[in-house]
C-alpha cells in the first residue's frame, strides 16, 4: 500500500495499493480483500488497482492511471512493500518484462508467484518515490533480503532512491562470503 498527501486536499492522506491481484475483492487472494476485511482502509478511501468491476486489463490500467493522475499528481510520497522470496517487490519480479514498463500501472499476466493475472506500480513510479519501506518478516526471506542488502543487479529494489528495510531477520547463521 502507498500513500500520497494531496496539497490541494487540505492535509488529506490519499491511499493506494502498490500491487493487486486480478480478482474479486472478496477472494482470499485479493490484496485489497485482506485490507477491507480487517476495516483497513474504509470502502472507497483508497484508490484500487483492480477493482471488482475491471474486466479487461488494458481498461484497468488506463483507468488506474488516470485516477492516479487525478488525485496523486501521479507521484507517491512513500511506498509501503513487501519482499518476496524471490525478491520481488509490489508485483514486480526480477527478470520479468514488467520492469521495464513505463506509464504508472502494468498489468502482470504471468506472476511466476500465483495468482499469475495481477496489476502493478512500475518501477518507475517506484523509483521518483522519495521513501520507500520494505517488510521483511521470516527466516523464509532471509536469503532474498541478503540479495536485496547487496544491491544485487536486476532486482526492483535496486532501483530505489531510498529503501528503509524493517525485519525482524538477525544475521545469525549468515556467511560473509
Ligand atoms: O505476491 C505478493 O508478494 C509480496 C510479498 O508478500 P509476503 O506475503 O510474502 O510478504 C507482496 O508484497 C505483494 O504485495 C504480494 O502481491
Amino acid at each position: 500500500m502507498s500513500s500520497r498527501t494531496c496539497r490541494k486536499g487540505h492535509g488529506r492522506v490519499h491511499l493506494t495499493w502498490v500491487d493487486e491481484r486480478c480478482v474479486p475483492a472478496g477472494s482470499e487472494d485479493s490484496n485489497r480483500g485482506a485490507f477491507l476485511r480487517l476495516g483497513l482502509p474504509p470502502p472507497g478511501a483508497a484508490l484500487p488497482l483492480w477493482a471488482d468491476d475491471d474486466a479487461d486489463p488494458a481498461r484497468a490500467v488506463e483507468r488506474f492511471e488516470r485516477e492516479f493522475m487525478r488525485t496523486f499528481a501521479g507521484a507517491l510520497d512513500v511506498a509501503l512493500l513487501g519482499l518476496g522470496e524471490d525478491g520481488h517487490v509490489a508485483s514486480l519480479f526480477p527478470g520479468h518484462p514488467a520492469l521495464q514498463a513505463a506509464g504508472a500501472a502494468v498489468f502482470v499476466a504471468d506472476s511466476p508467484k500465483p495468482p499469475a493475472r495481477r496489476m502493478s506500480l512500475t518501477l518507475p513510479v517506484l523509483r521518483k518515490t522519495p521513501l520507500a519501506v520494505m517488510m521483511a518478516a521470516g527466516a523464509g526471506k532471509r536469503a532474498a533480503l541478503r540479495r536485496v542488502t547487496r544491491r544485487e543487479a536486476g532486482l526492483p529494489t535496486t532501483a530505489l532512491a531510498y529503501l528503509v528495510i524493517a525485519t525482524d531477520i538477525d544475521s545469525e547463521g549468515e556467511s560473509d562470503e
